[in-house]
This record gives structure tokens, C-alpha cells and sequence, in this order.
């Protein structure tokens, strides 16, 4: 574990400071000028689906906002911003024909990024669906790889060069473990056997997605992952399973398929006769090469043998520890070795940390204008000395997004989660600055050396 103290913080030269957010989180709007809806605007306006039945029907109006939200950015100092687009607003029927309006707002967004010194770092895929294509299977339809790949086709043509740094999908492993196994979020399914078809086809999209951009685009491209180590809560063998189960669940389950062209052979173990057999062209499809992966960090989970669905598996709570409001274990030590790791077992990929922060019981907005969020503070300062010292060991980190830019919408959560370095009062839609913006923006001007 760094000690903060004694340690003189030099990032690298280039090294990208910016900020996240995902489309239906933060823009509101989600059926303005034409655009079709998602499966979170169908999951969402289901009963019972979402915390208080929060919808992204107006979110943090960003859809109306975005002059003002990169005017925040650019008084924070943020190098890049890490944004999805919404693919129902640029083809609302998810296929064909395209909404010139959607496309319209992303152009603009990305030109007034560009005119305030921010790199644009463009999401093609952050969970929201369009319906249309739900309709007609989904992520369980083996078209949808090309599906995704005219949907990227779309952007790269009118974006690339604008934007030069591009990811397929974020969090594979959410969109099918929530999604298709789970059902805590959109489209809500709950099938033991549709999780791996539904993993293994955003798989295919993904490298249908990637194919398309060594076609039509110049710039980088790559894959968000959410990853966390698992540190066993014994010494038994059973323990030691247990980890190598869950390790390859969310860790191995599509980095392996991405970068190594197989799955750890734990998940046909994990799912048994719901592993289908793939076919071995697929992995020629998925393995294509990336200029980089994205990180999305959150916690650990110190993993002992359990009855979990499928990696049979339980996560120990740490006595000790300090938990965030999502019930996430503070671990910074944990990205410092999962970096390692990655480092070990895919080699010198360049990393970005695309994802980082955790969500505390904010207090309100102070008379001054102040809020004081020290937790965040210490949780973002302590998780960048871990990327540090990633970086002294040789892991090529090139850059971090905190998460997120706004207090935004949690999902199934809703809007009771508040991840933001900048507060959003969901009544006045008012921004105010956090602390943690405060301090974030003083880290940025000294590149990371006032730590
Ligand atoms: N135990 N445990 N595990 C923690 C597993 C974390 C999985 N969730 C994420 O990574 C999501 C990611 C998403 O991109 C963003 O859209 C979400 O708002 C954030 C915050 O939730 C994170």
C-alpha cells in the first residue's frame, strides 16, 4: 500500500485526466427529436423496476444542458471527458434508418468538447438498447454483431477525427450478469442459459464493432471491462476454487475471449449444460486487436466458497473496512494488484482507468455553495496512488476517468446513489461543484504531483 506521504507523484507525460458519465444516466430527454426508445426507457417505466420507479426521463437534463456541463468540465480543467451515445437516438429503430437530429447533438457535443481543449473519449455501447431491437432478440440474436457494426459505422463516419479515442462496450459482464442472468437490470431476464449466449454475442458485436473501425476509422479503439480482484477469506482448497471461479466469472470471462481468442475454462464449470459450444470461427470474429482496455474499478471481493448463482461463491465482509454507499468495499491496494495482473496475463496493452469513484451520503449543498465531501476526496486520492504505484511497477496506465462527472441516475437505483464530484439538485437541475471537484481540478493542474 503507498504511503501518501513520502512519495513524489509523477504521472506520466500525456497522462489523460478527465471525468465519465454514461447517456441515459445524465440526458434526460430520451424520446426528443426522434429518437426511438432503449430498453432502460421500456425497463424503467415498468413497475417496480427501478428504486421509487426513477426513470431517465429527465436525469440531469444534460440533453438540454451539455453547453453548461462542458463549460463545468473546462473550469475543472478536464483533458477528456468519457461520454456513451444513446444508439436508439441515432437509429431509433436500432437498424436503418438514421436520425439526423441524434447525430446532430452528439456533433455538437463533440465540437464544443474540442473548442474547450477536451478530448473526446465516445462509448458506442453503455447498456440502453433500442427496444426495436430488443423485439428481435437482442444481445440473444446472432445478427446483433452486425447490427453494432452499422451502428458504429454510422458514428465513425460522422465523428472520426473529431473523436480519436472510441470504445465498443462497457462492462460486458454487468450487461449480461444484470441483464440476462440476474435480472436487476434491462432487459430484465432471469435464464441460466441465455447469459452465456448473450455474453458471447456482445462479444461478437464487439469485434464486428472493432473490424469496422480498422475499415473506416484512424484513430484508437477498445473495450471497458469492470474487473476486481478476488482475495480468498481462507486458506482452504474450497476457498482457493472459489476464487479461481469467480476470478474467471467476472475477470477472465471476456477479457480471455478479447485479447486471448478463448474463455478460462472455469465457465463451462461455473455453467455446466447451460455452456453452449461455441463456434471456434466466433473467436476469430472477437479476438481483434485493441489500442487499449479500459479499467472500470470499483472494489474487491474477499471470496470464500459459497452458493452464489453460478460461481457458487460468497463475498466475506471485512470487519474493518470501509464501505461506500453501494455496500463497495474501499480497497485501493486491490487496483494496484489487479493492474499488475493485467499486466501479467495480457501483456503491455495501454490501459486507461475509464472508470473510478464511489458513490457517499453526500450532505446538502452548504449556504456558501460548498459541498463538503471529504470521503470522496480521500477515496479518489488513495485510489490514484495505487495507479501510481501500478505505473512505478511497469503497467502502462495512460489515463483516468473519475466516475462521475454528476450525481446521475444509478440505474435500478436510481437517483438514491450519488457518484458525482459534481452535485445535481434533481429538483432545480442545478450543478454545484463537490469539494472532490475542487480537489480533483488542483490534481490536474499539478499533473498529479500535489497527491
Ligand atoms: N461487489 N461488487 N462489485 C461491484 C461491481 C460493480 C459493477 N458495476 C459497475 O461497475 C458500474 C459501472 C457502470 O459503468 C456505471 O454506469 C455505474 O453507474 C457505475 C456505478 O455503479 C459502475
Amino acid at each position: 500500500m503507498s504511503s501518501l506521504a513520502s512519495k513524489d507523484f509523477r504521472f506520466p507525460e500525456g497522462f489523460l485526466w478527465g471525468a465519465a458519465t454514461a447517456a441515459h444516466q445524465i440526458e434526460g430527454a430520451p424520446l426528443a427529436d426522434g429518437a426511438g426508445p432503449s430498453i432502460w426507457t421500456r425497463f424503467a417505466h415498468t413497475p417496480g423496476m427501478t428504486l421509487n420507479g426513477d426513470t431517465g426521463d429527465v436525469a440531469c437534463d444534460h440533453y438540454h444542458r451539455w453547453k453548461e456541463d462542458v463549460g463545468l468540465m473546462r473550469e475543472l480543467g478536464l483533458q477528456a471527458y468519457r461520454f456513451s451515445v444513446s444508439w436508439s437516438r441515432i437509429l431509433p429503430e436500432g437498424t436503418g434508418r438514421v436520425n439526423q437530429k441524434g447525430l446532430d447533438f452528439y456533433s455538437r457535443l463533440v465540437d464544443e468538447l474540442l473548442a474547450n481543449g477536451i478530448e473526446p473519449l465516445l462509448t458506442l455501447y453503455h447498456w440502453d438498447m433500442p427496444a426495436a431491437l430488443d423485439d428481435r432478440g437482442g444481445w440473444l440474436n446472432r445478427d446483433c454483431a452486425d447490427w453494432f457494426a452499422e451502428y458504429g459505422r454510422v458514428l465513425y463516419r460522422a465523428l472520426d477525427g473529431r473523436v480519436r479515442k472510441w470504445v465498443t462496450l462497457n462492462e460486458p459482464w454487468v450487461v449480461t450478469d444484470g441483464g440476462y442472468l440476474h435480472g436487476a437490470l434491462a432487459p430484465g431476464h432471469r435464464s441460466r442459459f441465455e447469459a452465456p449466449i448473450a455474453a458471447h454475442n456482445l462479444m461478437r458485436a464487439h469485434g464486428a464493432a472493432v473490424q469496422a473501425y480498422r475499415a473506416e476509422g484512424a484513430h484508437e479503439i477498445g473495450l471497458v471491462v469492470n474487473i476486481e480482484p478476488k482475495y480468498p477469506a481462507g486458506d482452504s482448497e474450497a476457498d482457493a476454487a472459489a476464487v479461481r471461479r469467480a476470478h474467471a466469472y467476472m475477470n477472465e470471462q471476456f477479457l480471455h475471449p478479447a485479447l486471448l481468442g478463448r474463455y478460462p475454462d472455469e465457465l463451462r464449470d461455473i455453467f455446466g449444460e447451460a455452456w453452449p459450444d461455441f463456434p471456434e470461427a466466433d473467436f476469430g470474429l472477437i479476438r481483434q486487436p485493441l489500442d487499449f482496455v479500459g479499467i472500470n474499478y470499483y472494489t474487491r471481493s474477499v471470496t470464500g466458497d459459497g452458493d452464489s448463482y453460478p460461481q457458487r461463491t460468497t463475498v466475506v465482509r471485512q470487519p474493518l473496512g470501509t464501505y461506500t454507499e453501494t455496500g463497495w468495499e474501499v480497497f485501493p491496494q486491490g487496483l494496484t494488484d489487479l493492474l499488475l495482473w493485467f499486466k501479467r496475463t495480457y501483456g503491455d496493452l495501454p490501459v486507461y482507468i475509464t472508470e473510478n469513484g464511489a458513490a457517499f451520503f453526500d450532505p446538502p449543498v452548504a449556504e456558501e455553495g460548498r459541498v463538503r465531501d471529504p470521503l470522496r476526496i480521500d477515496y479518489l486520492r488513495k485510489h490514484l496512488a495505487a495507479i501510481h504505484d501500478a505505473i512505478a511497477a511497469g503497467v502502462d496506465v495512460r489515463g483516468y476517468m473519475a466516475w462521475s462527472l454528476l450525481d446521475n441516475l444509478e440505474w435500478s437505483l436510481g437517483y438514491s446513489k450519488r457518484f458525482g464530484i459534481i452535485h445535481v439538485n434533481y429538483g432545480t437541475l442545478e450543478r454545484t461543484p463537490k469539494d472532490s471537484a475542487r480537489w480533483y481540478s488542483g490534481i490536474i493542474r499539478s499533473h498529479g504531483r500535489s497527491l
